[in-house]
């Protein structure tokens, strides 16, 4: 059996060596020419996860034919920013029976779509589309430290195939039917992640960290809710789980690029030394247009988006934040 990877930043290639186990061939499609050479003679990725050695079964292309040709199954696993693009480049190489997997977090600018909804557009047949999504790091991933995610489909026969091939005794892998809640958390869950590195960086204690966390997550829990999810999705590895790693963890580009910030770091800048997608940063404003269009109370994002896009200062943040009065700590949580 063959295995397509589609994107070969961190998350894709370490995604692949966990497939690599049970599949016969693993073929990584990277957008980066320097990549395929590289693995193919030595199993290392130039770019991403470069002290990995990828197992011997997963060899990379720049051509989605090629990587495409004979799968059983395809991950999506590029950045939001791309995914449009390249799934439309890659479309004509996809069967319309082959069962696909997003692994990315985001949420697509003016059109307010999730991923596996940005693909079923480019591809049809959106019931062989799965999402998975988790507190991941790929770094610890690659290593294999145990760690859990949750595959959702809308067609359970398409999430169980992909369960089976990437479910191992240290990966744990839980079903679901709300795609939409969990990839929605997925998305906004690194909007709050800023936020948490902005007040790390900024000097803000653990207490500081634990309100915007948890009050992040009633945010996020209200945009699920709004977008038709089950709000028990927040509660879970893709909500909660996802939260707590990417608003700790130092392998959090969110996180680290919020401390990068809070220091006097553009994000041009961040993002061009370490050649890695911050997609927090993006999620940031197509999260604000989201719960706007919905009618959704999101003040963590909405401040986030005047502080790095409309020159807002940091005082003028907490103030912002600190000055609202509280309410009912469970508001707009009823679902539509
Ligand atoms: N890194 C991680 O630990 C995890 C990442 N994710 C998600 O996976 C997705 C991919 O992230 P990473 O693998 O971390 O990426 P990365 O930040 O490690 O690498 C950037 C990727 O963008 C690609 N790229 C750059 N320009 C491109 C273009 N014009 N067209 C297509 N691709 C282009 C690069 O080739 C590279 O694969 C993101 O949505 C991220 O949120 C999810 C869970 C864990
Ligand atoms: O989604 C992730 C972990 O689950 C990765 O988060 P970062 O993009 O912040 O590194």
């Amino acid at each position: 059996m063959k295995i397509a990877v589609i994107g070969a930043g961190s998350w894709g290639t370490a995604i692949s060596g966990v497939a690599a186990a049970k599949a016969d061939e693993v073929m990584l499609w990277s957008h980066d020419e320097p990549v395929p050479p590289s693995i193919n003679e030595r199993h290392l990725n130039p770019l991403y996860l470069t002290d990995y050695t990828l197992p011997e079964n997963v060899s990379a292309t720049c051509s989605f034919e090629e990587a495409l040709a004979g799968a059983a199954g395809a991950i999506v696993v590029v950045p939001s920013p791309f995914i449009r693009a390249t799934i439309r480049s890659a479309a004509r190489y996809v069967a319309d029976d082959l069962p696909i997997l997003c692994l990315t977090k985001g949420i697509e600018p003016h059109t307010g779509k999730l991923m596996h909804e940005v693909i079923a557009e480019e591809l049809g047949h959106p019931e062989r589309i799965a999402a998975l999504t988790g507190p991941n790091h790929a770094e610890e991933i690659c290593r294999g430290k145990v760690a859990a995610a949750v595959i959702a489909s809308e067609t359970p026969q398409v999430g169980e195939f992909f369960k089976e091939l990437l479910i191992s005794p240290s990966f744990r892998l839980y079903a679901s039917n709300d795609m939409v809640g969990i990839e929605t958390c997925g998305a906004v869950k690194n909007v709050i992640a800023i936020a948490c590195g902005i007040a790390a960086g900024a000097g803000y204690g653990d207490n500081t960290l634990a309100l915007i966390m948890t009050r992040g997550l009633a945010e996020i829990s209200r945009i699920v809710c709004a977008r038709g999810g089950d709000p028990m999705t927040c509660m879970g590895l893709a909500g909660m789980g996802d939260l707590v790693a990417t608003c700790t963890s130092p392998h959090s580009r969110n996180r680290s690029f919020g401390v990068a910030f809070a220091g006097g770091e553009s994000l041009e800048h961040y993002q061009e030394r370490t050649h890695m997608i911050v997609e927090g940063a993006a999620a940031v404003q197509s999260t604000a247009e989201l719960a706007r269009s919905l009618g959704v109370d999101a003040p963590i994002t909405f401040v986030l988006e005047s502080l790095l896009y409309n020159n807002m200062t940091l005082d003028e943040a907490l103030n912002t934040l600190m000055g609202r009065v509280p309410t009912e700590e469970f508001y707009g949580l009823d679902r539509d």
